[in-house]
């Protein structure tokens, strides 16, 4: 893992590393011929159990930024390192292995499996990880009980309230165990007293299992809940 050792970012001291680290991160698209600087070298460094919200008005980079640091997409310039590795040149697989084991995703909307239960869409991803059916709904049902779900477990999504629906694909991105949880608007289509619950069962999780997470809201009472908040402002990552 020579390649891999990570620079410490500026200031850090002694203090364990980073498990998300964007360096330096430019993004750029194009719009009619014309380049589009989403990002112009962000700098972000998460540390376990911590949390960040992220909030910045529409169209000034919150996705571009999650997809990045989720490794769905790949930055036109600057280094994402993901638990002190540099992954701008791992093979596809790698990253895949990466995404998969190290990094949990929840959508605004949810995306669950509509012809499957709850838990099913709990055990699915264990199972596409490797572990028995059996394991995988031990763990399963566990977590949808941790997050309030124990009588809802056969339920398919289509049975469950908005915030039901929610917190099944948080445990969903947290049933392999990830090191960092990434948001992308969770709550963005609750109701209040839904989205509070939803941030509650979140901030729990990140709480008990030292994950790191970094959250796109625009709710900026949810957001003060959290450790951190920054912004992205002119193309960089600015703290509020
Ligand atoms: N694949 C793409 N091709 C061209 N432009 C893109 C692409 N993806 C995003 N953009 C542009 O990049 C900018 C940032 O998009 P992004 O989705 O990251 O914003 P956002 O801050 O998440 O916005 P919102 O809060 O509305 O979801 C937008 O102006 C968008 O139009």
């Amino acid at each position: 893992m020579s390649e891999a050792a990570i620079e410490k970012p500026a200031g850090t001291g002694e203090r364990e590393a980073p498990v998300l680290w964007l360096h330096a991160v430019e993004r750029r698209y194009s719009e009619a011929g014309a380049p589009l600087e989403i990002l112009k070298g962000a700098e972000l460094a998460v540390w376990p159990g911590e949390s960040v919200a992220l909030i910045a008005p529409s169209g000034t980079g919150k996705s571009t930024l999650l997809h990045l640091a989720g490794l769905l997409e790949a930055p036109d310039g600057g280094e994402v390192y993901i638990g002190g590795r540099a992954t701008s040149k791992l093979s596809d697989s790698e990253r895949t292995r990466i995404r998969r084991i190290d990094i949990g995703f929840v959508y605004q909307f949810h995306h669950l499996l509509p012809e499957f239960s709850a838990l099913e869409n709990v055990v699915l991803p264990q199972m596409i990880r490797g572990l028995s059916k059996k394991v995988a709904r031990n763990n399963a049902s566990e977590l949808l009980g941790y997050l309030g779900l124990g009588e809802r477990l056969s339920h398919r999504p289509s049975e469950l309230s908005g915030g039901e629906q929610q917190r099944v694909a948080i445990a969903r991105a947290v049933a392999n165990a990830p090191r960092i949880l990434m948001a992308d608007e969770p709550t963005g289509n609750l109701d209040p007293k839904t989205a509070d619950h939803v941030f509650s069962a979140l901030g729990q999780l990140v709480r008990a299992s030292r994950l790191a997470a970094v959250i796109a809201t625009h709710n900026m009472e949810l957001a003060g809940r959290m450790d951190r908040r920054v912004t992205i402002r002119d193309g960089l990552v600015v703290e509020l």
